[in-house]
């Protein structure tokens, strides 16, 4: 099945989930307009690492930012994975990413199980503990956030729970942009799925980020890739069947022995 993805690459105010969901809101329709089958959205989008606020500006449940997607879902017709929010529970605030199908059904919810100490996150943060397994235009897909993809054996979890299709949305700090790409194309050789990661632009008090939103196939090549200054819609059309036809050239799961691991 062939499909158009389209990575919103934005850059995020820190602290103003009004004027980043405006910009997000506006990324969607100008996607839905030009044929996108899927739309991605960043780490955070809406708050940014404004991780001392996140009490104040995070999203009850995740609810008003549910409602939001799956209506511009069901009216656009498109699916959305809206990249992760700051969802605040009776449990704490978790880092959650949010997934609708065409209808505005929600399909996928991941909080981000590895939680990055170099940024503080697990100060404010608490851990997601279940995988991010969904199915997507009747594909397998599966969602992480941004520091998971440092954790092959839970990229692997989720590739043995049948994902052909990975997304990672992600706020990458540009120091560490080298990581960020090979992590990512050594994701999609060992796992020989799709990898559709979707990075920040811009800075906060802390940090710059990389950017460089890519799209990689399940042979390892990049069939698109963002720069590390622009607001873009990274578009590029992925062909799902290659997946099968990978995993038939090189037998890799076959070829496993995990019993002496
Ligand atoms: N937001 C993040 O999880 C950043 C991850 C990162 O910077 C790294 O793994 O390096």
């Amino acid at each position: 099945m062939k499909l158009n993805v389209a990575l919103i690459q934005m850059d995020i105010q820190l602290g103003l989930p009004e004027e980043n969901i405006k910009k997000a809101v506006q990324r969607i329709e100008e996607a839905a307009k030009l044929n996108a089958d899927i739309v991605v959205l960043p780490e955070l989008w809406t708050t940014g690492y404004d991780l001392e606020r996140l009490i104040e500006i995070g999203d009850a449940n995740g609810d008003s930012l549910k409602k939001l997607m799956s209506g511009l879902a069901r009216q656009h017709r498109i699916n959305i994975i809206a990249g992760s929010v700051a969802n605040k529970t009776d449990k704490g605030i978790f880092n959650t990413l949010y997934a609708f199908n065409r209808r505005g059904e929600q399909i996928g919810e991941y909080s981000k199980l590895h939680l990055i100490r170099l940024m503080q996150e697990e100060k404010f943060i608490a851990p997601g503990s279940k995988k991010g397994n969904f199915m997507l235009e009747n594909i397998p897909a599966a969602g992480v956030i941004c520091y998971d993809i440092r954790f092959p054996e839970w990229i692997r979890a989720h590739v043995l729970n049948g994902a052909a299709l990975l997304f990672v949305p992600a706020e990458w700090p540009a120091q560490r942009l080298s990581h960020w790409r090979n992590l990512l194309m050594t994701r999609a050789i060992e796992n020989q799925c799709y990898v559709i990661a979707c990075n920040r632009i811009g800075r906060d008090n802390n940090n710059a980020f990389a950017g460089h939103s890519i799209i990689i196939d399940p042979w390892g090549d990049v069939i698109a890739e963002a720069d590390g200054e622009n607001e873009t819609l990274l578009f590029a059309e992925i062909d799902t069947d290659l997946v099968d036809e990978v995993r038939s050239r090189i037998p890799i799961f076959e070829d496993r022995r995990p019993e002496h691991y």
